[in-house]
């Protein structure tokens, strides 16, 4: 049976649920589509339909970014649920680069935790301009403690360059609104209400040469290799010619669907799937770019603008200094770089320096454009390229 074809009726945007370990992000995001759903917009997905792989059901977190779809009356949205654990930040990163807006969520119980402020630091770095605050579990919160967490939450984000005094925060139970409580489900209508509203539409750089980060590679039986990702900017239409940077490879697109619904065209913003022709499999992996071909000439040399982010913020102890190794992420690539200071110059924790960088491979770069550095598993700068070459 051919599938229905996706339509395009309502402005199209990219939000996403982050915050620390346990607050509720994935319950939320089930929570939101059971709400969608009742009021007839969209499917529901429950909780252990997001939180799908084993080890995923086994150890009660997320470790996988997860992708579901719903509509408000206004608008349809792809919403990555991030993982918040501290061993899966990576995940978190990819997640973000793709988001017009994120959902912070924050237990009203606990207040912020090391990846409450790690998440927005590294969201307010790889580009998203707009947070919406649900201060979850507010069902089994004290009032007054709630008050608390909410200054300090606007706080944290002031301090980071959101505007913490206008943001919108929202009380929400993902937990209570699941079970149907009208009190509840109705703050999840105040919560989106407010992603509505607050986070605009950003604009779209539809008549660019296309480009789309890789962030999953999938095989479909007897169809070939598919990869997934948002596109960054441009504009596909099946048929097209693209190139894979990173993988040398050049080829056609012979399917394209968003959210299992095949569709005409694609453009910038569009959570989307896009079948290859002849591409093996382990050519193609998170991090390669498909772009129109020519339209874009990798480099590994960049020079950027770099905080070092301190002990307090989960960064290092000790100063960097040139010859220092560690990871980049850009996008969804995550690449080892070689940094250079100048001489002699030492970065110390908590320092904003200027550094050129030799990444070990080539990498589409552009001014403007943020990444986070990352080391023996956690983050310990944040940067935006200044110049590339
Ligand atoms: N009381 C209460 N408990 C909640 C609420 N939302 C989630 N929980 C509970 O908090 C725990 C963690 O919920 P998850 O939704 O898995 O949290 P998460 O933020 O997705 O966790 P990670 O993705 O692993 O970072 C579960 O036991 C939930 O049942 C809520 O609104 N109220
Ligand atoms: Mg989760």
């Amino acid at each position: 049976m051919p599938k229905t074809a996706y339509v395009r009726t309502k402005p199209h945007l990219n939000i996403g649920t982050m915050g620390h370990v346990d607050h509720g992000k994935t319950t939320l995001t089930a929570a939101i589509t059971k709400v969608l759903a009742e009021r007839g917009s969209g499917t529901y997905v429950p909780f252990d339909r997001i939180d799908r792989a084993p080890e995923e059901a086994a150890r009660g977190i997320t470790i996988n970014i997860a992708h579901v779809e719903y509509e408000t009356d206004t608008r349809h949205y792809a919403h990555v649920d991030m993982p918040g654990h501290a061993d899966y930040v990576k995940n978190m990163v990819t997640g973000a680069a793709q988001l017009d807006g994120a959902i912070l969520v924050v237990s009203a119980l606990d207040g912020i935790m090391p990846q409450t402020a790690e998440h927005v630091l590294l969201a307010r770095q790889v580009g998203v301009d707009h947070i919406v605050v649900a201060l979850n579990k507010a069902d089994a919160g004290d009032e007054e403690l709630t008050d608390l967490v909410e200054l300090e939450v606007r706080e944290l984000l002031t301090s980071h360059g959101y505007g913490g005094d206008s943001v919108p925060v929202v009380r929400v139970s993902g937990l209570r609104a699941l079970e149907g409580d009208p009190r509840w489900t109705e703050a999840i209508g105040a919560l989106l209400d407010a992603v509505d509203t607050y986070v605009p539409m950003p604009e779209r750089y539809v008549d660019a040469p296309f480009l789309l980060p890789v962030e999953n590679v999938l095989t479909i039986t007897g169809r070939g290799t598919v990869v997934t990702g948002a596109v960054e900017r441009g504009t596909i239409r099946v048929g097209d010619r693209v190139e894979v940077l990173g993988a040398a490879v050049d080829t056609v697109v012979t399917g394209l669907e968003t959210f299992g619904k095949p569709m005409a065209e694609a453009q910038a913003g569009d959570s989307v799937a896009l079948l290859l022709r002849g591409v093996p499999r382990d050519a193609v992996r998170r991090g390669h770019i498909v772009a129109a071909p020519g339209s874009v000439v990798p480099s590994r040399r960049f020079s950027a603008q770099v905080y070092v982010l301190s002990a307090g913020e989960g960064g290092r102890t000790t100063p960097v200094s040139t010859g220092y190794r560690p990871q980049f992420y850009i996008r969804t690539a995550d690449v080892v770089g070689d940094v250079d200071l100048g001489g002699s110059a030492v970065a110390r924790p908590g320092d904003t320096v200027t550094m050129t960088v030799e990444l070990g491979r080539d990498v589409p770069l552009e001014p403007g454009l943020g990444f986070a550095i990352r080391e023996g598993g956690r983050t310990v700068g944040a940067g935006t390229v200044t110049a590339v070459g």
